[in-house]
């Protein structure tokens, strides 16, 4: 074995052709190749004509044969459908020479683009090619999916028969001019790059190609001008330099020069109309639209609402500039009054779990005197009487402490805590539930009296009037009636209607005193202030008793004090 022959074999070893694989079997193979033309040629790389001569080769190398002839078999009529690819400078070449001209067989192991290559290669070399043997051979643009022109013109069934040589030849010219054109670049020859190039030195040399491109071009452009100059002109940026475009730019240009002349001209010329200036006269009204006067009450009704606004955040900041005084601070820190987390209630020493825990305080530890006015409101409490109206008032045989104030301020069930007998009376979160006068002996001294509430009640306008009557009647002609208990809501202060009442109570001289209910609902500092700024507003009142006295039915705080405010009542008064 030579030298030569030993350094192929070891080369084919080294470098693997992996069958199949095109990638990589191409890379292989372009090697190997090239080692041979460099041996045959000595030295002389890219004169492809004596190379192709496949005869030669074999003469010539006879030592590498057994290696040449496996990479003939791989390359030109392999079986496996897997190698079709082949790459056009070396296989088309080799093949055309090989299998000479008419002995051609069809050749299934090459790819389409290989055969348009050998094809292509064979009509620019030898024109003597019988196109009978070939396949008939649609040009398919690199999609796949476009057909160029030549394909549908030579295989449509239309189309008459093509036989002889020469009619080949016209077509194939054809084809080039038109594949040729700038608009549609070629692409039968792959998408790769470099066979692209690889075949284009094969077909033409590059100054001839240079040379069709341009007589193609200048072709493709006055074809494209004549038909379609706009789309020759967005479609290929190479047409921006004609003549033909630059023009008709120019042209539209000007064109649209001129008419914004034009119309400014007419502006100059017609002198632009002045606008009427209509002068209203302000007293009449006979051209005033309705919308004027909707727009105005709605503007006063949104002035309206500003100020009510206004009025209530001055409200608001008016009670938090309220400063208790130190005394009222300590009462409602003392009676835990306010609302109090459970677990400072728990240290305190109360049973949470219990109703009103801050009122489940052991006998034992209240003062004897304060014993004895806590029996009174152990006694039963027991409905008496229902009126809905002043004819239906029980005889007065008790002195009566009657409970008002607003629905669901919480009458009803201070009644309960104070009685400590939950479910006496009945009580709701609906506003309204109350609707008669409600009359309860506790024991056999005194008599509560449950008031239905007005304001805001789940009522008819007329009943809730009615109710408002009767509560009037009973605060200002009841004999009997030793105190009226006026409840406010801590959290809302007073009311218009709660201002009504007091009035009317004022001019009876009925006696009231002020209970803040629902204290847990409030911080502490705020039930003191709320209690600060009711008493200074009533402070002038003769008929109320001072001080307010603030309470919760939920939690306890401060019904013990209200027990002993009443118990004083029940022990001196009298019939
Ligand atoms: N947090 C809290 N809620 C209370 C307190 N007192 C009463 N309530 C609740 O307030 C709601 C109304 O209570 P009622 O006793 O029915 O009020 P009312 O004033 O009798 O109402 P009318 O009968 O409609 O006039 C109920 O859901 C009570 O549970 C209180 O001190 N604290
Ligand atoms: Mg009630």
């Amino acid at each position: 074995m030579s030298a030569e022959a030993k350094l192929r074999y070891k080369l084919n070893k080294k470098i693997k052709i992996p069958v199949g694989n095109s990638k990589f079997s191409n890379n292989g193979r372009k090697k190997a190749d090239s080692t041979t033309l460099y041996d045959s040629e000595k030295g002389k790389k890219g004169n492809l004509k004596p190379l192709v001569t496949g005869k030669k080769f074999h003469a010539t190398e006879e030592g590498s044969r057994g290696v040449l002839d496996k990479r003939e078999k791989f390359n030109s009529v392999n079986s496996d459908r897997r190698r079709k690819r082949i790459y056009g400078d070396q296989d088309a070449a080799g093949e055309t020479m090989r299998f000479s001209n008419s002995e051609a067989p069809y050749r299934k192991a090459l790819s389409r683009k290989g055969q348009n290559q050998v094809k292509d290669s064979s009509f620019d070399n030898e024109n003597n090619v019988s196109r009978s043997k070939l396949r008939p051979r649609p040009t398919w643009g690199s999609n796949g999916l476009q057909r160029t022109a030549f394909g549908t013109k030579r295989f449509s069934p239309t189309s008459p028969k093509v036989s002889n040589k020469t009619k080949i030849k016209d077509d194939f010219v054809n084809e080039k001019n038109n594949s040729r054109s700038p608009l549609h670049p070629r692409s039968i020859w792959g998408s790769n790059g470099l066979e692209n190039a690889a075949s284009e030195t094969k077909r033409f040399s590059s100054k001839d190609r240079r040379a069709k491109q341009v007589d193609n071009q200048a072709s493709a452009l006055k074809k494209h001008n004549k038909f379609k100059p706009d789309l020759s002109n967005r479609l290929d940026p190479s047409c921006e330099s004609s003549p033909h475009i630059s023009f008709s730019n120019s042209a539209k240009r000007k064109l649209r020069d001129k008419k914004i002349l034009d119309e400014e001209s007419q502006v100059i010329d017609g002198q632009p109309k002045k606008r009427k200036r209509i002068r209203l006269d302000p007293h009449d009204i006979s051209n005033k639209r309705f919308d004027d006067t909707i727009v105005i009450n709605e503007s006063t009704k949104e002035k309206e609402k500003d100020e009510v606004e206004k009025a209530e955040i001055s409200k608001n900041a008016q009670f938090r500039a309220i400063q208790p005084s130190p005394s009222i601070l300590k009462y409602v820190e003392d009676n835990l009054l306010g609302r109090r987390r459970m677990i400072e209630l728990r240290r305190a020493g109360y049973n949470t779990e219990l109703s009103a825990p801050l009122d489940n305080i052991p006998s034992s530890t209240s003062s004897e005197r304060e014993s004895i006015e806590e029996n009174i409101f152990k006694n039963k409490l027991t409905f008496f009487a229902a009126a809905k109206v002043s004819s239906s008032f029980p005889p007065p045989d008790l002195p009566e402490i009657a409970f008002a104030g607003r629905s669901n301020v919480g009458k009803s069930s201070l009644l309960n805590a104070l009685t400590r007998q939950w479910g006496v009376v009945r009580t709701s979160d609906k506003p309204g539930l109350t609707q008669t006068i409600n009359f309860f002996n506790l024991g056999s001294k005194l008599s509560l009296v449950d008031l239905p509430g007005y304001g805001f009640a789940y009522a008819k306008e007329e009943v809730k009037d009615a109710w408002v009557e009767l509560v009037k009647e009973y605060v200002s002609t009841r004999v009997g009636l030793k105190r009226v208990c006026l409840l406010i809501d801590t959290k809302w202060g007073m009311k218009p209607r709660d201002h009504e009442l007091i009035d009317l109570m004022e001019r009876a001289q009925t006696k009231y005193q002020i209970l803040l209910t629902k204290t847990d609902t409030v911080f502490p500092i705020d039930v003191a202030r709320r209690a600060m700024q009711i008493e200074e507003s009533l402070k002038a009142n003769k008929s109320l008793v001072q001080p307010a006295v603030m309470v919760s039915s939920k939690s306890g705080a401060g019904i013990r004090s209200l027990r002993t405010v009443l118990a004083k009542i029940a022990r001196v008064a009298k019939v």
